[in-house]
């Protein structure tokens, strides 16, 4: 059985970048104001590549926008670099900034365009013409230097905007979804090459998304929000096989919430239960449960099938009923009525802890 218990990172360092501690942004009047984020506490380290993960609406961006000045705390500090920069307003903060509408300066070459904030700082002259070399180098981009945005592709002008972030030397760099204007299989390619670029410069990162496979790939410091506050946090291969809630546990993905002669109530992922048919042995040790094929649906390589397991779920009024559970299985052999058995093997049983109190 996984371990809920996830380890208590709290991604507090020795020497963090950025600290958020017991930040509340609320909007509206009197009695009608609402949180978009409660009393968040946390620490961003040095050099780390760290995400915040959540639905639309659970308060990344305005988290994201606390960090970079854009938005006022109604309560709680922010450091950075150890200071207290809670009333420091942007410009006076080093934050490098990607959005997702990229938001060059399209009367500008790209040149221009990165040494924009370079100039700002009143760098002399050549170290602007370097630094800008640098950056266009970094993202590949250095032969277009004279070209205007409009001249190049989403993603190439994404690169654009990430050097102009980078070439400031930012204590830290914000990303708010830069991918997600860019078509799937660019995503994918930018994915890499921002990783790279973060590896490459250092910088420490901070990237809002709603994208649950980009923040497993690209964080080393998962942060999960929901309705405005931090529900886990830690590293992806810590909290992705030890999700903390039912809400973690849907929002990575895990399909199956059922209970178990036991074990209580557990999350399992349908790649992990498998189907047996007629005196097919379960191998390994796990449970097993008899199944109805309910329905089937043909995805090329295998098939998704769904089944119920009768008195392993509760209905509105949590009275026992039956479970519907997802299951990949790689043949197309069998059919809505089909009588089968689903083996849920120990080690992927996930038990959520909220759902036992809930009872
Ligand atoms: N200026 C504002 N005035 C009133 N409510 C706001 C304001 N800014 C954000 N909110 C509300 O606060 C909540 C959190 O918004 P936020 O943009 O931080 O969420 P998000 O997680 O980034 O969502 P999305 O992924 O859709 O951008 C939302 O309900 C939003 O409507």
């Amino acid at each position: 059985m996984a371990n809920t218990a996830a380890p208590a990172n709290t991604g507090a360092g020795p020497d963090p970048v950025v600290r958020l501690d017991g930040v509340s942004r609320e909007y509206g009047k009197a009695a009608d104001t609402f949180a978009a984020v409660s009393d968040l506490s946390l620490d961003v380290p040095r050099g780390s590549f760290t995400t915040l993960l959540g639905p639309s609406g659970c308060g990344k961006t305005t988290t994201l926008r606390m960090i970079a000045g854009f938005v006022r705390p109604t309560r709680g500090r922010i450091l950075l670099e150890g200071a207290d920069a809670t009333a420091t307003p942007p410009e006076k903060r080093n934050i490098g900034m990607v959005f997702q509408s990229y938001a060059l300066f399209p009367h500008m070459t790209l040149r221009d365009n990165v040494a924009f904030g370079l100039r700002a700082r009143r760098l002399p002259k050549a170290e602007v013409a370097q630094r800008v070399g640098e950056a266009l180098e970094l993202v590949g981009l250095a032969g277009l230097a004279a070209r205007r945005p409009a001249e190049l592709s989403g993603g190439q002008q994404q690169r654009v905007a990430l050097a102009r972030a980078v070439a400031i030397r930012p204590s830290v760099l914000l990303l708010d979804e830069p991918l997600s204007n860019l078509d799937a299989r660019l995503r994918v390619q930018m994915r890499r090459e921002l990783l790279r670029v973060q590896r490459e410069t250092g910088v420490t990162t901070v990237l809002v998304t709603h994208d649950q496979d980009e923040a497993l790939e690209l964080s080393d410091h998962l942060v999960i929000m929901d309705g405005g506050r931090l529900v886990q946090q830690g590293a992806p291969r810590a909290v992705f096989p030890a999700p903390a809630s039912r809400f973690v546990a849907e929002f990575l993905g895990y399909q199956n919430f059922l209970t178990v002669p036991g074990h209580g109530p557990v999350a399992v992922r349908p790649e992990h239960a498998r189907l047996l048919t007629d005196g097919e042995p379960a191998g390994e040790d796990g449970v097993l449960l008899d199944a109805e094929v309910r329905a089937v649906t043909y995805q090329g390589s295998r098939c998704l099938v769904e089944v119920a397991v009768a008195g392993a779920g509760t209905d509105a009024n949590g009275a026992a009923a039956p479970a519907t559970l997802h299951c990949l299985h790689p043949g197309d052999d069998l059919r809505p009525g089909t009588r089968v058995r689903v083996a849920l093997p120990h080690r992927h049983l996930v038990a959520l802890a909220d759902e036992a109190e809930a009872r």
